[in-house]
């Protein structure tokens, strides 16, 4: 079973490294922009020579060409994984695809926000399908342009590896345990959901940088992603 991977949502490199003092483990840690944008990639490169792996969380979104060109800098810096979004269309993500061609780092293409309701989604993007049906849309298209897979929540994990294969990545943030707030996030679900629903990957936040006791917490949240039956 995949790590689960940590979102590092800190403002700087110093809280960075007062986080990473409660593990004596390698993580999977994902960098967002919160972070990229004050630390650079400065920050990825010094994550990596601690042998941690990383997901560089950048969400691009751009034309075709400035895409595959941002993608070509990013590829230096050895990263596990990116991501775009899907909304950007097929070209979009081929292009982001022919930036990385010399590179190991696999890509992924965001589909709907986890943040973003069935209602949120038809009142603010004017698409008139059903959730599950613009994130299947989404999915088929980057498996289309070539893609490893999509961020999704976990309540789509299940039709995706149907419809694009079980080696196509689930990559699944949202999660909460049982007895942590929702936030902002409208489609969550717990570790052990997700495992049942097929995610390949958990993506946790605030349920481990904000817990008091995130060595714990992560612990926790393993078990019941790897263990739960
Ligand atoms: O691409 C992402 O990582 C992402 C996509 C998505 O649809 N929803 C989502 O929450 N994320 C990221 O996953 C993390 C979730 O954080 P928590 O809600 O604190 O667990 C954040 O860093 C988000 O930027």
């Amino acid at each position: 079973m995949n790590k689960p991977i940590i979102a590092l949502d800190f403002p700087s490199k110093t809280e960075v490294e007062r986080f990473l003092a409660h593990f004596d483990e390698p993580l999977y840690l994902k960098v967002g922009m919160e972070l990229y944008f004050q630390e650079g990639p400065d920050l990825v490169r010094y994550i990596k020579s601690l042998g941690h792996s990383v997901f560089l969380d950048l969400k691009l979104h751009d034309i075709p060409n400035t895409v595959e060109s941002a993608m070509r800098g990013l590829a230096k810096l050895g990263v596990d994984l990116v991501n775009v979004h899907a909304a950007g269309g097929l070209e979009m993500m081929k292009a982001a695809k022919r930036g990385l061609a010399e590179s190991d780092t696999k890509l992924i293409a965001v589909t709907q926000l986890t943040s973003t309701s069935e209602e949120q989604m038809h009142s603010d993007q004017l698409i008139p399908v059903s959730l599950e049906g613009s994130v299947l849309h989404y999915a088929n298209l980057a498996k289309q342009a070539g893609l490893d897979g999509v961020v999704c929540s976990v309540l789509e994990a299940k039709a995706i590896g149907a419809a694009c294969g079980e080696e196509f990545l689930r990559v699944t943030p949202g999660i909460r345990p049982a007895d942590v707030s929702a936030d902002d996030q409208k489609r969550v679900a717990t570790p052990e959901q997700a495992r049942q629903n097929g995610s390949t990957h958990i993506v946790v936040g605030r349920a481990i940088t904000k817990s008091e006791k995130p060595a714990q917490s992560y612990q926790y949240i393993k078990e019941e992603w790897s263990d739960a039956e």
